[in-house]
């Protein structure tokens, strides 16, 4: 036991308090572990995960920490469900099936059990929702933010995961679902919407998007059979686009005309239309953003209307330098001082 003093009970809670870091491993990280034979039910220094014969194991990591990637006070079950659903798209984009997934914690000593035990229930109902299991992980403390780590584990046809590089000049651009919502709602929780924009705009939906992004899983297979690249756009729809210009070693070129947009952000951008730079790379957008030769146009959209997932024709690879064009509805280049998030 590596427990000092007494944890305190958690608030709302008839339950005794966990006691330490196994209690609270005991309690809260071992029924998620349940059912998947190679966690061992978390007793071991390691887990093991079976590959079946001609498949391959894909893996992705992603960190999230507080003050960063989310409010301190967001709900401890968004927060879950938003770590495992980053990674869940990574794997989307890569054409991968989930599997399972590992989890470093790293908290305050003074973080309330009752957060630990509303984020682990969190990562149960997503556990259910996209079938994977806890795999192992570790848990630690700290003096700085909360900063949650997960590396998820899909599986792919050996040699077919979806790349970032592949794009050719002639290749069709594409975007799942509808990009600039989170960032749009990040503005509003921040406090930082402009003054124009209606009283009454309907910004639920938009923080839905933010805190509970929908990794792309249903198309991921289509991905695979039809992409010549791809990526999930975490960091803002051009400086994404950019990372599959860069190493594919071409230029894309997407029209601002053509983005698809939800109901409530078209209202925001017709009340605001500076907030277009948004849509295109504030970021936390989580859908496919990919690439394909146009013989095959009408492929990718029968596929998208075959798993649900709405997918739209956005702009197309041209040879030349590596590098991201936005045209406007007149065909001229849209400057934009930033092409998304960066850390650094
Ligand atoms: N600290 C790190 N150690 C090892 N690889 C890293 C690290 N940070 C980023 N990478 C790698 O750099 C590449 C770009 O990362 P990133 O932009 O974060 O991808 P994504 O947007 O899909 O999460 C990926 O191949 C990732 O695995
Ligand atoms: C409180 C808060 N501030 C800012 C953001 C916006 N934001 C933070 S990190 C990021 C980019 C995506 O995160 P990253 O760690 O780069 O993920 P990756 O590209 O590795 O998938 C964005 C758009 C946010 N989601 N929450
Ligand atoms: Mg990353
Ligand atoms: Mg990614
Ligand atoms: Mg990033």
């Amino acid at each position: 036991m590596t427990g000092q003093g007494a944890t305190p009970a958690a608030p709302g809670s008839a339950a005794p308090a966990a006691a330490g870091e196994f209690g609270r491993i005991d309690r809260y990280l071992k029924p998620l572990a349940q059912g998947y034979p190679g966690a061992f039910g978390l007793t071991d220094d390691a887990g093991t995960v079976a590959v079946p014969a001609g498949m391959e194991l894909v893996v992705t990591t992603d960190a999230m920490v507080a003050g960063v990637h989310f409010l301190p006070d967001d709900p401890p079950e968004d927060i879950a469900a938003k770590l495992l659903r980053v990674n869940l798209s990574d794997l989307a984009a890569k054409g991968a099936v989930p599997l399972a997934y590992s989890l470093v914690t790293a908290l305050p000593r003074d973080c309330a059990e009752d957060w630990l035990a509303r984020f682990c229930a969190g990562l149960g109902g997503d556990q259910q929702r996209y079938g994977i299991h806890l795999l192992g992980g570790d848990s630690v403390s700290t003096s700085g933010p909360v900063t949650l780590t997960v590396s998820a584990l899909g599986l792919v046809p050996a040699g077919r995961m979806v790349r970032r590089a592949g794009a050719r000049p002639g290749d069709l651009v594409f975007v799942t679902g509808t990009v600039g919502d989170a960032a749009l709602a990040l503005l509003r929780v921040l406090g930082r919407e402009p003054a124009a924009l209606p009283q009454a705009a309907d910004w639920a939906p938009l923080v839905a998007r933010l805190r509970r992004p929908e990794p792309r899983l249903a198309f991921a297979p289509a991905l695979r059979d039809l992409a010549s690249a791809g990526l999930d756009v975490s960091d803002g729809l051009v400086a994404d686009l950019g990372h599959i210009a860069a190493v594919s070693g071409v230029a894309i070129e997407i029209r601002a005309d053509r983005l698809p947009l939800s109901a409530a952000a078209r209202t925001l951008l017709a009340a605001a239309p500076d907030l277009l730079a948004t849509v295109l790379t504030g970021g936390d957008d989580y859908e496919l953003a990919f690439t394909a030769p146009a013989a095959r146009e009408a492929a990718v959209l029968a596929a998208g209307r075959a798993c649900g997932v709405p997918v739209t024709g956005i702009g197309r690879v041209l040879a030349g330098a590596p590098a991201v064009t936005v045209l406007d509805a007149s065909g001229a280049p849209l400057p934009l001082d930033r092409a998304g998030w960066q850390h650094f």
